[in-house]
């Protein structure tokens, strides 16, 4: 496979959709201000779900993992009329930093920010999703499957981030820390799920796609 290096993720990012002003922003003030920014998808992933968005017409969008808002609002602009993305992150320090630039975008009436633990906010949820991008605790991808998988429509998709885990998941020397494990469970039970067809597509982090075929 081919090797990535700065001049090759430059040359990817000037042949992609350019970022647009406000995400540009978003992306400066979360590492200027915020802990952990390498955390934000950036503006090859979010183009990608912008991209898969429009490809679904999806309505229905559901984030597991705000942060700073960054792929909410790429998922936000890839809706089709009418559409909604429900986006959940369990802290609330980041709150208004992310309210802002939420209502910044002007997407303000298409993102529906939940604060709160994702596994109590996900039953409530009385939705039939589109699309779900599952990107907070490693350790509990195989829950929030579990959670959503009947909330997502045949034919939708669940995305879910950081499935290489840096490597970690095909690297013999490491001992699996409890988020490796996560991980690796996690794509086992895709892996071996009949009711889904799946792609590990090695963007970023790695990128599980994973299509519902059957209820
Ligand atoms: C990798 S970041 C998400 C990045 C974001 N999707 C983006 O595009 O920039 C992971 C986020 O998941 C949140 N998180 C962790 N556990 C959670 C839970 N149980 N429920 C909701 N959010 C959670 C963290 O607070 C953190 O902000």
């Amino acid at each position: 496979m081919l090797e990535l290096n700065a001049e090759l993720e430059q040359y990817i990012l000037a042949h992609s959709e350019p970022e647009s002003d406000v995400l540009a922003e978003l992306s400066r003030a979360t590492h200027l201000q915020v802990l952990r920014p390498r955390m934000l998808s950036g503006n090859l992933q979010g183009q990608f779900l912008k991209m898969m968005c429009k490809m679904l017409g999806a309505r229905r969008v559901l984030e597991i993992g705000t942060y700073t808002g960054y792929a909410a609002i790429s998922m936000a602009y890839g809706l089709a009329e009418g559409g909604v993305v429900h986006t959940i992150d369990v802290n609330d320090e980041l709150e208004d930093f992310t309210r802002g630039f939420i209502e910044k975008s002007g997407l303000q009436e298409r993102v529906v920010f939940h604060v709160g633990d994702a596994c109590e906010i996900i039953p409530r949820l009385n939705e039939t999703f589109d699309l779900v991008f599952i990107d907070a605790d490693k350790r509990e991808y195989s829950e929030y499957y579990r959670l959503v998988f009947d909330k997502v429509r045949v034919g939708g998709l669940i995305i879910a981030d950081d499935v290489l885990w840096d490597g970690k998941v095909a690297d013999p020397n490491v001992k699996p820390d409890a988020q490796t494990k996560g991980i690796l469970d996690f794509n086992d039970m895709i892996q071996a799920d009949p009711r889904v067809e799946n792609l590990l597509l090695p963007i970023r982090h790695g990128l599980m796609v994973i299509r519902k075929s059957e209820i």
